[in-house]
């Protein structure tokens, strides 16, 4: 579904020049759902930005379905961007209307994207357990309902890939719990795509696989040993994750800050192979 290889995107201003993806690579398959975590300003609404046609790479392979989204024209974008993807933002307000009800907000959504279906419409309402709010102006609803209605919203124009930046920012831990269990609903329900962005590990575990960015790129990956049974949803210890470094096609590994610091990496280091594993250490002093 998504394919990102060398991705770079700089920003210019007042001459500046702001590199915020340094050669990312990033695959996602159809129909997984799955999570991009990193620290305040390592690249990760950028990349989002770049999938959902908000903004445009810079250089670099970005695939998303059949678009290549480094060579796509003005009016596909506009296409790409009504048909095959749904966002959802952690200030909600963005695609809310406050003054209609929840059912308004999705048909009006439905519109927008070309056409209303109303069974439709209440089916999503139903998935983000909103039924009963259905006919509520959502200035009646709490924080939480609204961003249920604004996920309702985001998948009116049935895309094929769901798009989330901290969905859970601004709910309390219950209902980012509640929000992420709908994902995973949407998820199993419609074949959707969902990639996650977020800065809280704790979300990871509702999810297969996590990706960590670093400095713009891609640092480490964090695999589910085995997915969830729908008994275990609830556990928090269950499905518990085992963390890779990546390596990218040229055989390049990034070790992370942390361990170069703890064993003193500098500029070179000695590999040495045995059987199926690679030992890193440093140079013998000459
Ligand atoms: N429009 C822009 N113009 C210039 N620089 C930008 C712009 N947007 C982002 N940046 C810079 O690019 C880098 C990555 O920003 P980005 O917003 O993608 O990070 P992030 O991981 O989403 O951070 P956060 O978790 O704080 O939202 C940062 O250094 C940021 O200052």
């Amino acid at each position: 579904m998504i394919d990102c290889e060398g991705l770079v995107k700089i920003f210019k201003s007042d001459g500046v020049e702001v590199v915020a993806l340094q050669g990312l690579n990033l695959k996602v398959e159809k129909g997984e759902m799955f999570a991009i975590i990193g620290n305040s300003g390592s690249g990760k609404s950028t990349l989002l930005n770049i999938l959902g046609g908000l903004d445009r790479p810079t250089a670099g392979k970005a695939i998303v379905g059949n678009w290549n989204l480094l060579e796509i024209g003005e009016k596909e974008l506009v296409d790409y961007k009504r048909n095959t993807v749904g966002f959802i933002w952690q200030n909600n307000s963005r695609n809310l209307l406050p003054y209609l009800t929840v059912l308004e907000n999705v048909e009006t959504a439905m519109m927008v994207a070309g056409g209303c279906d109303s069974a439709y419409a209440k089916q999503l309402i139903e998935w983000v357990g909103l039924t009963p709010r259905i006919n509520n102006k959502l200035t009646q609803l709490s924080g939480g309902e609204q961003q249920r209605t604004a996920i309702a919203i985001s998948l009116a124009n049935r895309p094929s890939l769901l798009l989330a930046d901290e969905p859970t920012g601004s709910v309390d831990a219950q209902t980012s719990d509640q929000i992420m269990g709908i994902f995973r609903k949407l998820n199993k329900e419609t074949g959707v795509t969902v990639v996650i962005v977020t800065h809280d590990l704790s979300l990871a575990r509702k999810v297969d696989r996590v990706v960590a960015i670093r400095d713009g790129m891609t640092s480490s990956e964090m695999v589910k040993r085995s997915p969830l049974l729908a008994s275990e949803e609830d556990d928090p210890s269950a499905g518990e994750h085992e963390e890779y470094a990546v390596v990218d096609r040229f055989g390049r590994l990034q070790i992370p800050i942390e361990l170069r610091e703890r064993i003193g990496i500098k500029d070179k280091v000695k590999l040495t192979a045995e059987g199926s594993k690679i030992t890193i250490e440093l140079p013998e002093p000459s």
